[in-house]
């Protein structure tokens, strides 16, 4: 078993009966959503909704029961991979797009577990290029004010195209450096018309599971 799959697998122990389940996206959230679709075929009753197309065809795949958003209510827990963690639990999203979707659904839950192998762990955020979901309407002055926060942003492609996201928007990756605060970086980010998500996720997620090289599993709470 992988790191990322050991950690997701002990992250899904979490998830109780009856409970309403928001499914992460990445290569981390897919052995997530592998062992809830096993533990529902063993009779675990939950309801769940998906942050991106490709975990919400997982899931009907594996026949979790998906509801739509104004059936299912307030969730319980949502389980999701990082790109990078803090001791302090604030993390960078959007590796794989779904940062916007992947916020709406954590923030609408009672409980966020992030899921990651030790590769994702850090002292200091910013070694990972901070993804920004920005509207594709006047991109470039967006860029430009984003590259006025001290960062080199560049836009996302897919092969020879521009990347789109699921919401038909584009990613600016921006390299910051060491992000000495998350919060006001964050705050800047949200000033700028354009912006529509940023992936920093701060004072969202209330625990980590960490896959181990050497077979531990690490679960951390956010140092205070
Ligand atoms: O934020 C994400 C997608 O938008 C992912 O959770 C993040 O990119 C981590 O992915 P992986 O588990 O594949 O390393």
């Amino acid at each position: 078993m992988n790191t990322k799959q050991m950690a997701a697998e002990q992250a899904v122990q979490y998830v109780q009966d009856g409970m309403k389940v928001g499914l992460g996206t990445g290569s981390t959230a897919y052995w997530a959503i592998a062992k809830l679709g096993e533990r529902v075929a063993e009779g675990l009753r939950i309801t769940a909704v998906a942050t991106s197309v490709a975990s919400e065809e997982q899931a009907r795949g594996l026949g979790i029961p998906l509801l739509g958003f104004g059936e299912i209510g307030r969730l319980d827990l949502t389980i999701d991979g990082a790109d990078e963690l803090n001791d302090r639990l604030e993390l960078i999203k959007g590796g794989g797009g779904a940062l916007l979707r992947e916020k709406i659904v954590a923030m609408n839950s009672d409980r966020m577990i992030v899921v990651a192998d030790e590769s994702k762990a850090v002292p200091k955020l910013g070694r990972f290029p901070l993804p920004v979901e920005i509207v594709p309407f006047a991109w470039e002055w967006t860029l430009d004010a984003i590259r006025a926060l001290g960062c080199t942003p560049e836009l996302r492609k897919s092969g020879d195209q521009l990347y789109r996201t699921d919401n038909g928007n584009y990613i600016a990756d921006c390299r910051f450096g060491e992000i000495a605060s998350a919060q006001q970086l964050a705050d800047a980010l949200q000033r700028i018309p354009g912006v529509v998500e940023h992936g920093l996720f701060i004072g969202i997620a209330s625990l980590a599971i960490i896959g181990h090289s050497d077979g531990r599993i690490e679960v951390k709470e956010p140092a205070v």
